[in-house]
C-alpha cells in the first residue's frame, strides 16, 4: 500500500494522498494500522511528534487566497460611486477642462487605493481575532493525556474526542462511540454515529462509519481515534471549498450607507444635468462654464470615502471589543451589539465565577459544616465517595485536574475527606442537561454499582430508599425542603444515590439502571457571583437593557443570585422548565411584555429557543449566551448569540457570532457600549463629511443664477483640495472618538432606526453647512467688494483677476475653517463640548492640523496656487477667517444645549 509507505528520508508515514487511501486506511486491522503509522495507544512520543510536525508542516489550512490587489482596486474603480466620477471626468475632458478632467481621475484613483487599504486593514483586524482565541486538541502523548494547540497535529496522534469538541484531524476511531456532525462537509445537519468497528464494504471514505473528519462536531459520546491526515491533506482540505470562518457579508448599516450615498450622488447628477440648460438657456453662461458648474456639483455630493471609512470603523470597534475580551465573527454584529435591548444570560460561568466549592452535605445521619471546618462523617464519607466516583475528570500530564467545575468540586471535597478512590469505570450515562442527572456504573471490591448525581428534583423521583430503608413520602418532602432552604441562599445542591448492580445485566437501557435507587444525601456548593457583574447589570439598567436569566439551575439558587446582582424586581416572577412548558405562546409574549427582567430556572436548551423566538417577534434585539451543544440553535437564532471561550464547547463556539474569551458577563455589556460608540462614530463623520455640501453648493447656485454677474466664488478643483486632501484625516479621526458622556443612559436603538435620519441632515447639511455657507459666501462677496468690484464686472482677465483669485481662496480657506469648527460640534451628539474635553481625541487634533497645513500649501507654493487657481490673501483677510471655527461651532454648541434643556424639561413634565 503506497499510502503508508514511509516517505524517503524521513521517519514520517506518508499520509493518504487520495481518498481511496483513507478508505483503506479505514478498512485496515487496527494493531497493522497503528503499526504502519508507528503509533500505539500511548500516543507518539514529545520528541516524534515534533519532527513530524516539522516534516509534515502545521495542521492548518491554506489561507484563503485572497483576490489580489489589482483586482481590489479595479472593483473600487468601476462601483457606482466611482462611476459618476468617471462620468464627470468625461465631461471635464469633452469641454476641455483637460486639468479638471485629469484631477478627478487622480481623485478615483487615490480613492480606490485609499478604500482597499482600509479594507485590507477590516480584513486583518478580523482575521488577527483567531490568534485571541487558538483552537486545541487532547492527545495522548508519551502516555498521558495532555491539551496541545490544534495546528500541533501530527499524522500518528492519538486523539481524545468528546461531547461538544470539534475534530481538528481526519482520523480513525479506535476506541468508543461518537455522534458527529458532518454538515460542514456532507451539508447534512443530522448527526451520525461514528464507531471503532471498520466498514465492511468499499465505499467513499465520508460513509466510513469509523472515520472522523476536520472539520466536524461532535454532539454526544467520546473516542480515542489516531489521526491520519492533517492541514491540506485532509478531506476539507481537499474540498477546496474551504470555509472561511468569517463572514464578510455587508453589514446593515453599510448598506443603509451604500443606499444613501448612491441617493445623494444621483441627486448630485440630477442637479447636475438640470443646471446646464437652466444655466446656459435662463443664466447666459457659456455652455463650458455650465459644465465646470454641473461638474462641481457632482464632485461635491459624491460622498466617495464614507464607505470605506465605516469599514474601517467597524474593524476598528471589532479589535477593540477583542482587546475587552469579546471576539466578534464579523464586522456587522458591532452595530447590532449597539441595538441590543435584552440579554438573555445563564448563570453558571457567566454571572458567577464557576469556582465550585462543597459547603455541606446532608445525610440521614445528620448535616456537616464543611466550610465551618466541620470533619465528614461516615455517612457523608460514603456519600462523597460516590459522587466522586461519578465524575468525568481528566488528569492532564502536569497533574492539573480538568473538567466539569461541579465535578471537580466534589472530588476536591472528596480528596478531602480521604474517599477519591478510583474504581473501575464499566460504563456511563453521561450529564444530560434536560434529565440533570448523570451514571455512572462502576466496580471496586464490594461489587458493581450505579452512582447517580443530579439535581434532587430529577434523583429523588428515582430513588425508593433511604438509609436501609423504604424513602417515605414525608422524608421525600423533608429532603425537598432541605433543598429549598439551601437553594434559597444561592447555593447549588445535588442529589447523590447508588444502587448495586451486581447479578443485573450488562448493557441494560438506562431507565433500567436509574431506578431504584438509594439515596445517599445532598451536597451543596457555592459559586460566588463574579465581583464585576453588579455594576455590568446596574449599568445595563441605565442603558435601557432588559436582563432575562434562563439557567439549568434551581428556581431558588438562580433567584438568590439574581438578587445578589441585582437582576428583577422583587416581585419579578421564578418560571420553572415545567411553567413554561405549560404556557401557550400568547401567554409567554404576555409574560414577557409585563415584566421586564425574570428568571427561568430548570429549563432545557429548547426553552432558550422559545424565549429567544418571543423576544425576537416582540421586536427585541437580543444578546443570549450558550455554552452547551444543545443550545447552538438558540445561539444561531439570537441576533447575537454568545458562546465562552473557556468553559464553552466548540458547537457553541461555532454556532455564535460572539465569544467571550473571559466567560464574564460584564464583557457583554462592554461589547454593548462598543457597538453603541461605534455606532454613533458612524454618525458623527457622516455629519461632518456631509456638512461641507452645502458651503460648497451655495456659490454655485449663486453664480449660476445671477446669470454669471457674481463670478464663480469657488473652483472645481478647489472642491477637490477639500474633500480630498482637508477633510479625509479630521473625518477619520472621528471615527475614533471616544464614548460620549450618557452613552449608556438611553434606551437601546430601534432596530428599524435609519443610520442616516433627517434631523442628522438637518444638522449637517441645514445647521453646520448653512452657517458655513453664509460665513463664506459673506467671506467672499466682502473680499471681492472691497477690492473695488461690482456685479458684473468681468474677473476673468485684467486687474480684477487676482482679486477673484484671492477671493476664491477666501471660501476655500473659509469652508476649511468653517470645517475645522464642524470637526470640533461633530465630535458629540447631545453632549457639550465641555463634558467630552477639548483634547479627549488627539487624533482629532492632529487632524486639523494636517487640514490647516495642508490648506496653507494649497495657497502659499507656487505650483500649487497654479494648479488649485489660489493667491495669497492680504493679512486682515486671514484674520477674518479667525472667527469662523469659533461661530459654526458655537452655532452647534447653543443647538445641542437648546436641546438637552428641551429634553430635560420633558422628562421633568413626565416625571410629575
Ligand atoms: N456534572 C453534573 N452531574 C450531575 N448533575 C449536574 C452536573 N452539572 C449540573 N448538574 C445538575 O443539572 C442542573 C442543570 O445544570 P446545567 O449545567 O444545565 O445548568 P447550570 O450550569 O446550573 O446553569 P446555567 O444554565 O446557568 O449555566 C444543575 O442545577 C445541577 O443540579
Amino acid at each position: 500500500m503506497t499510502a503508508t509507505a514511509p516517505r524517503s528520508g524521513s521517519l514520517t508515514p506518508a499520509a493518504p494522498s487520495s481518498p481511496d487511501d483513507t478508505e483503506a486506511e479505514a478498512r485496515e486491522d487496527q494493531a497493522r494500522l497503528l503499526a504502519t503509522l508507528r503509533t500505539s495507544l500511548d500516543g507518539l512520543a514529545q520528541r516524534e511528534a515534533a519532527r513530524r510536525l516539522e516534516v509534515d508542516g502545521p495542521n492548518a489550512l491554506t489561507a484563503h487566497r485572497r483576490s489580489g490587489l489589482a483586482a481590489e482596486v479595479v472593483s473600487q474603480l468601476v462601483h457606482p460611486l466611482a462611476a459618476l466620477l468617471w462620468v464627470a471626468a468625461a465631461l471635464a475632458a469633452v469641454s476641455g477642462s483637460a486639468p479638471l478632467a485629469g484631477a478627478i481621475v487622480v481623485v478615483i484613483l487615490l480613492n480606490a487605493v485609499f478604500a482597499v487599504i482600509q479594507e485590507r486593514h477590516a480584513e486583518r483586524a478580523v482575521e488577527a481575532l483567531s490568534s485571541y482565541l487558538p483552537a486545541t486538541a487532547r492527545v495522548v502523548r508519551d502516555g498521558s493525556t495532555s491539551v496541545i494547540a490544534a495546528r500541533d497535529l501530527v499524522r500518528g496522534d492519538i486523539m481524545r474526542v468528546a461531547e461538544g469538541e470539534s475534530v481538528s484531524a481526519d482520523a480513525r476511531v479506535i476506541e468508543g462511540s461518537l455522534r458527529v456532525n458532518m454538515s460542514m462537509l456532507t451539508g447534512e445537519s443530522a448527526p451520525v454515529s461514528r464507531t471503532a468497528s471498520p466498514p465492511r464494504e468499499v465505499g467513499p471514505p465520508i460513509e466510513a462509519g469509523n472515520l472522523l473528519f476536520s472539520g466536524t462536531t461532535c454532539t454526544q459520546g467520546n473516542a480515542v481515534a489516531v489521526v491520519l491526515a492533517t492541514g491540506m491533506r485532509t478531506e476539507i482540505g481537499r474540498i477546496a471549498a474551504l470555509s472561511q470562518r468569517v463572514r464578510t457579508e455587508d453589514s446593515p448599516l453599510e448598506r443603509q450607507v451604500k443606499r444613501v450615498a448612491r441617493i445623494i450622488a444621483l441627486v448630485g447628477l440630477g442637479l447636475g444635468l438640470a443646471f446646464v440648460p437652466i444655466g446656459t438657456l435662463a443664466a447666459g453662461l457659456p455652455l463650458q462654464d455650465a459644465v465646470t458648474f454641473a461638474i462641481g456639483l457632482l464632485v461635491a455630493n459624491v460622498p466617495e470615502g464614507l464607505l470605506p471609512t465605516i469599514t474601517l470603523a467597524l474593524a476598528v470597534g471589532v479589535r477593540v471589543l477583542a482587546r475587552q475580551g469579546a471576539i466578534v465573527k464579523r464586522l456587522s454584529a458591532v452595530e447590532t451589539l449597539g441595538s441590543t435591548s435584552v440579554i438573555c444570560t445563564d448563570k453558571t460561568g457567566t454571572l458567577t465565577l464557576n469556582q465550585m466549592q462543597v459547603q455541606r452535605t446532608w445525610t440521614p445521619g445528620g448535616t456537616v459544616d464543611l466550610a465551618g471546618g466541620e470533619a465528614a462523617d461516615e455517612r457523608s464519607r460514603d456519600m462523597l465517595r460516590a459522587a466522586a466516583a461519578c465524575t468525568d475528570l481528566t488528569t492532564l500530564g502536569d497533574g492539573i485536574v480538568s473538567g466539569d467545575p461541579t465535578e471537580t468540586a466534589l472530588r476536591a471535597a472528596a480528596e478531602a475527606a480521604g474517599v477519591a478512590d478510583t474504581p473501575q469505570r464499566l460504563a456511563e450515562f453521561p450529564f444530560d442537561p434536560e434529565l440533570r442527572r448523570m451514571t455512572t456504573i462502576d466496580r471496586d471490591p464490594s461489587g458493581v454499582w450505579a452512582h447517580t448525581k443530579g439535581a434532587p428534583e430529577d434523583v429523588l423521583p428515582l430513588c425508593s430508599y433511604v438509609d436501609g430503608g423504604p424513602l417515605s413520602a414525608e422524608e421525600r418532602d423533608h429532603v425537598l425542603a432541605m433543598v429549598g432552604t439551601w437553594a434559597a441562599t444561592g447555593l447549588r445542591v445535588l442529589a447523590i444515590a447508588r444502587r448495586s448492580l451486581d447479578g443485573a445485566r450488562s448493557g441494560s437501557p438506562r431507565d433500567h439502571v436509574e431506578r431504584d435507587l438509594e439515596l445517599l444525601g445532598l451536597v451543596a456548593m457555592i459559586d460566588p457571583p463574579r465581583p464585576e457583574v453588579r455594576d455590568a447589570v446596574e449599568r445595563c439598567h441605565h442603558a435601557g437593557i432588559r436582563l432575562v436569566v434562563i439557567t439549568g439551575d434551581h428556581a431558588l439558587t438562580a433567584q438568590g443570585i439574581a438578587r445578589r446582582v441585582g437582576i428583577g424586581a422583587d416581585d419579578m416572577p421564578l418560571i420553572t422548565g415545567r411553567d413554561l412548558d405549560a404556557m401557550s405562546e400568547r401567554q409567554l409574549d404576555a409574560l414577557l411584555t409585563e415584566h421586564s427582567e425574570l428568571v427561568f430556572a430548570r429549563s432545557s436548551p429548547e426553552a432558550k429557543l422559545r424565549i429567544a423566538d418571543a423576544l425576537r417577534s416582540l421586536g427585541h434585539v437580543i444578546a443570549m449566551t450558550g455554552d452547551g451543544v444543545n443550545d447552538a440553535p438558540a445561539l444561531r437564532r439570537a441576533d447575537i448569540g454568545v458562546a465562552m471561550g473557556r468553559s464553552g464547547t466548540d458547537v457553541a463556539r461555532e454556532s455564535s457570532t460572539m465569544i467571550l474569551t473571559d466567560d464574564n458577563f460584564a464583557s457583554i455589556v462592554s461589547a454593548v457600549q462598543a457597538g453603541r460608540q461605534v455606532y454613533d462614530n458612524v454618525r458623527k463623520f457622516i455629519v461632518y463629511i456631509f456638512a461641507h455640501a452645502t458651503p460648497e453648493v451655495v456659490p454655485f447656485l449663486l453664480y449660476a443664477l445671477s446669470g454669471g454677474r457674481i463670478p464663480l466664488p469657488l473652483t472645481v478643483m478647489q472642491i477637490l483640495a477639500i474633500d480630498l486632501g482637508t477633510e479625509t484625516l479630521p473625518a477619520l479621526a472621528l471615527g475614533r472618538e471616544p464614548a460620549e458622556p450618557g452613552l449608556m443612559d438611553k434606551p437601546p436603538r430601534r432596530r428599524t432606526q435609519n443610520v442616516i435620519d433627517g434631523p442628522m441632515l438637518a444638522r449637517a447639511w441645514g445647521l453646520l453647512g448653512g452657517t458655513s455657507a453664509v460665513l463664506v459666501t459673506g467671506l467672499f462677496l466682502w473680499t471681492l467688494v472691497d477690492g473695488g468690484w461690482s456685479p458684473g464686472d468681468d474677473v476673468s482677465r485684467g486687474p480684477l483677476h487676482h482679486l477673484w483669485e484671492q477671493a476664491t481662496t477666501m471660501t476655500f480657506l473659509g469652508i476649511v475653517a468653517c470645517q475645522v469648527g464642524t470637526a470640533v460640534a461633530a465630535r458629540t451628539q447631545t453632549a457639550s463640548l465641555r463634558e467630552v474635553g477639548l483634547t479627549t481625541n488627539p487624533m482629532l487634533l492632529w487632524g486639523i492640523a494636517f487640514e490647516l497645513v495642508f490648506s496653507a500649501g494649497v495657497v502659499v507654493v507656487p505650483p500649487l496656487q497654479r494648479l488649485f487657481g489660489t493667491a495669497v490673501p492680504s493679512p486682515w483677510m486671514v484674520l477674518a477667517l479667525l472667527p469662523l471655527p469659533l461661530v459654526t461651532w458655537g452655532v452647534d454648541e447653543l443647538d445641542r444645549g437648546l436641546r438637552r434643556r428641551r429634553r430635560s424639561l420633558r422628562t421633568t413634565v413626565a416625571n410629575d
